[in-house]
């Protein structure tokens, strides 16, 4: 069973007087009828988990939903309809005291507005949670000067938001949830004001955060690469609604909708699909591989020299030296070249089966892999 951080169940939000005895008078809502009765519906009947180290990132369109979404995971909205879990709790069922508490301990936020303290300076505002917490002044003031360095801000700990750039008081805000390394992490286009330098930075530092602590994080963003580079899996909005939340190559590869496959169109596949995923299994295809493998966790475009130059029309994987499976070369180069855009609907795949089911008729991987970022 899947550790849950944050489990959603059939969650509701209407913009709206009465929502809630709307909802409850309805055994199968549609946002369509919300619509009708006057109500501006922004999420509708969403049920996702995030798994404890997961970074899930939420995309769509403008309006689609996802702060909203965001806001109802963190409580900052009440729902109108619907169960939200964090950390195995019902955070609706929390007292007010209670909520104050789970947030000061478990969640981190950064939202789009940076939300700070105007009459703190950056270093009282990235220590104040610190305070929250009762940590002592020398501790967290030196706390608080490590995170600002980190986020590039030495030598401007005691300006005031006012004095600072809104790039720079993202960084403030990025510093301060920083500060209690919390369980659970809700960011809202946090690095959107950012600079591409600095953005990458602090996306490694979330990354790096993430893989040494298994941080849990929902992540709201408009940009593909940053969404690539960072997600465990990608959740896709529309009308409030979940079309799709999967891998992302799952959703390149295989899109749930033909709105998801509109949506994904522009992405470099070569550069998000992986051989794990092209992997079919040895007992499907009948067939031996011997040779050279390729290493699950490389990308298309990484394994473009051997696709370009290896021969053999199936080309096997190999995970931690073990075989997976074959890859079909010509399916590789299709997606290498472009060719297949915009997959259909129907696209499948069979998930391939654990290494030690299958016969092993390749030697461990002998041309290696690139490995390189992603
Ligand atoms: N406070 C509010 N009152 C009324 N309607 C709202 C409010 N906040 C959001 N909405 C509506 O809810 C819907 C979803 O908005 P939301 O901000 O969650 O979308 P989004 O996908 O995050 O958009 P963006 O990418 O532009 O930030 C939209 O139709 C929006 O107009």
């Amino acid at each position: 069973m899947v550790d849950a951080a944050i489990a959603c169940a059939d969650v509701w939000k209407l913009y709206g007087a009465g929502g809630r005895s709307w909802l409850a008078g309805r055994a199968d809502p549609s946002p369509e009828d919300a619509r009708a009765a006057g109500f501006t519906p922004a999420v509708c009947g969403v049920s996702l988990t995030a798994a404890r180290g997961e970074m899930l990132v939420v995309m769509g369109l403008s309006g689609s939903g996802k702060s909203t979404l965001l806001r109802c995971m963190a409580r900052l909205t009440e729902v109108e309809a619907g169960v939200v879990r964090v950390a195995g709790r019902d955070i609706g069922a929390l007292s007010p005291s209670q909520l104050v508490a789970m947030r000061r301990e478990t969640m981190g936020m950064v939202f789009q507005s940076f939300a700070l303290l105007p009459h703190r300076t950056a270093l009282e505002n990235v220590a104040f949670p610190l305070e929250m917490r009762g940590m002592g002044r020398r501790a967290r003031t030196a706390r608080a000067r490590d995170l600002l360095a980190l986020v590039g801000l030495e030598g401007r700990e005691d300006f005031y938001p006012r004095e600072m750039s809104g790039g720079q008081q993202q960084r403030v805000g990025i510093a301060r949830s920083l500060a209690i390394e919390p369980e659970i992490w809700f960011l809202d286009e946090p690095f959107s004001a950012l600079d591409p330098l600095i953005r990458r930075e602090m996306q490694d530092e979330f990354l790096r955060l993430k893989a040494m602590r298994g941080r849990t994080i929902v992540f709201v963003t408009h940009d593909f690469t940053e969404a690539l580079r960072l997600a465990d899996r990608i959740a896709i909005m529309k009308d409030g609604r979940i079309e799709q939340i999967d891998a992302p190559d799952r959703i390149v590869l295989a899109p749930a909708t033909d709105y998801v496959a509109r949506f994904t169109a522009e992405i470099d596949r070569a550069g998000v699909v992986r051989a794990a995923a092209l992997a079919e299994p040895l007992d499907a295809v009948d067939a031996d591989a011997p040779g050279p493998a390729a290493d699950a966790d490389a990308t298309v475009r990484q394994l473009g020299r051997m696709l370009v130059e290896d021969g053999r029309e199936r080309i096997p994987v190999v995970a931690g030296g073990a075989l997976i499976g074959v890859m079909s070369r010509r399916r590789a180069l299709g997606i290498l070249l472009g060719d297949a855009a915009c997959p259909s609907r129907s696209t499948t795949r069979k998930p391939a089966p654990r290494a030690g089911r299958l016969r092993a008729g390749a030697s461990p991987a002998r041309v290696p892999a690139s490995s390189g970022p992603r």
